[in-house]
């Protein structure tokens, strides 16, 4: 099998170092330009104009990105820009909350939108990338309707659904797609379309979703899309834990044990680093770290906990995502986890229990690439 499979480095892209002088700056220049009226950029709803857009860029012989988005944007959408930028001058984020990615029982109808602060953040990062001298620049922003993006048939969310799907397997049953079946068929169909529609010379996308990264570059090579899929590091917070747009769904008792994922796989990184290769070397301070931070909140009052259940932690091949027994140091390993934060138990008056109240559980994931030595 592993010979069958490329090496790590064809998966991982040199980045060029991008200086992000005073991005402290940002939310002044956020808040103003909330104010003023028309954005630096196109917004653009519909295939015809975006294409003529694109088309522009192309007799103009300017390199085209595409940083797919749902919105909700938050720092490590917009280190995705950055990178961008830094190395296309024309750069199109997609903001669209894609349904067949959703499982019939997953958060579509509640998940975050926040429109005019998406414009915003957008709009100054603009200004902030003008002003440090990148040389390219948001020309667009692509946030088109359902009835766009499915033409044809409503959109699916069951298994096996209606429609016309991409489908990448077995990637997209293993890890995430264990427990959430549609998603990769869902993130690849709709990155298929936007691939087709934008025509980007390169796509940007985050490694704090891993798997969507793998499954992506398996579709860019199994359909010979002519397209360099770039991946951008995890942005987080001061204390580690992975920036996502489901975040706000926290609150204050479920965001600090929240935590209890990135520490985890830190615990195993060390292992590789003192150099461990074996699964077992490596995985056990993980889950060692997991199981005492489940009997900490077992044991205090209801009021105060935050339970989770982990749903995986695992050590794959970068390429193929199979459990693996032992790191091949020539290749590296991907070491990735998946927790659900359960519903908050007895909330306290006046307690921030995050968007929606604490009602739902919060899936959480995070990772770290054992690069090859
Ligand atoms: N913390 C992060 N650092 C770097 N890239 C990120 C981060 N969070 C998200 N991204 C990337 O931004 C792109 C758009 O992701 P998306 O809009 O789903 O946001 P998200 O924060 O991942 O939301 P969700 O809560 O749904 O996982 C994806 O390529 C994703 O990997
Ligand atoms: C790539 C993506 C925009 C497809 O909807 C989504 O899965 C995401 O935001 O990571
Ligand atoms: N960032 C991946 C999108 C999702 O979880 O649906």
């Amino acid at each position: 099998m592993a010979s069958k499979l490329r090496g790590f480095a064809s998966q991982t892209h040199l980045r060029k170092t991008i200086a992000f002088p005073r991005p402290s700056d940002l939310p002044s220049i956020v808040k103003r330009l909330s104010s003023t009226s028309s954005p630096p950029f196109e917004i653009f709803r519909e295939p015809s104009p975006l294409r003529t857009h694109r088309h522009a860029a192309l007799l103009s012989s300017r390199s085209v990105a595409l940083v797919p988005t749902m919105g909700a944007l938050h720092d490590g959408h917009l280190s995705l820009v950055r990178q961008a930028a830094s190395e296309n001058p024309e750069v199109i984020v997609s903001i669209y909350v894609n349904p067949t990615q959703f499982g019939v029982n997953e958060d579509l109808a509640t998940y975050p939108k926040t429109w005019e602060s998406d414009i915003a953040q957008l709009s100054a990062l603009n200004e902030e990338m003008k002003q440090n001298g990148l040389q390219g620049k948001i020309t667009a922003v692509f946030a088109p309707t359902t009835g766009i993006m499915y033409p044809t048939l409503p959109p699916s969310s069951e298994i096996p659904g209606v429609g016309s799907f991409v489908t990448i397997t077995p990637l997209a049953s293993l890890l995430e797609g264990a427990s959430r079946p549609v998603f990769f068929r869902g993130v690849a169909t709709v990155c298929m379309k936007l691939f087709n529609l934008v025509q980007p010379d390169r796509v940007y996308f985050g490694q704090k979703d891993v798997q969507q990264t793998v499954v992506i570059k398996r579709m860019v090579e199994d359909f010979h899309l002519p397209i360099d899929v770039r991946i951008g590091p995890t942005t987080r917070e001061k204390d580690g834990l992975a920036m996502s747009s489901r975040n706000v769904y926290l609150g204050a008792r479920r965001r600090k044990v929240g935590l209890v994922l990135s520490r985890a796989l830190k615990a195993a990184e060390e292992q590789w680093v003192k150099g461990n290769f074996k699964r077992g070397d490596i995985l056990w301070p993980a889950n060692a770290l997991a199981d005492e931070w489940a009997r900490e909140q077992d044991e205090i009052p209801a009021k105060e906990r935050a339970r989770f259940e982990v749903d995986y932690i695992s050590l794959a091949d970068p390429n193929s995502l199979e459990e693996i027994e032992e790191i091949d140091p020539a290749r590296g390993a991907v070491l990735s986890g998946a927790i659900k934060m359960m519903p908050v138990e007895e909330g306290q008056p006046g307690e921030d229990c995050g968007l929606g109240g604490g009602t739902g559980p919060v899936r959480l994931i995070d990772n770290i690439i054992l690069r090859p030595r």
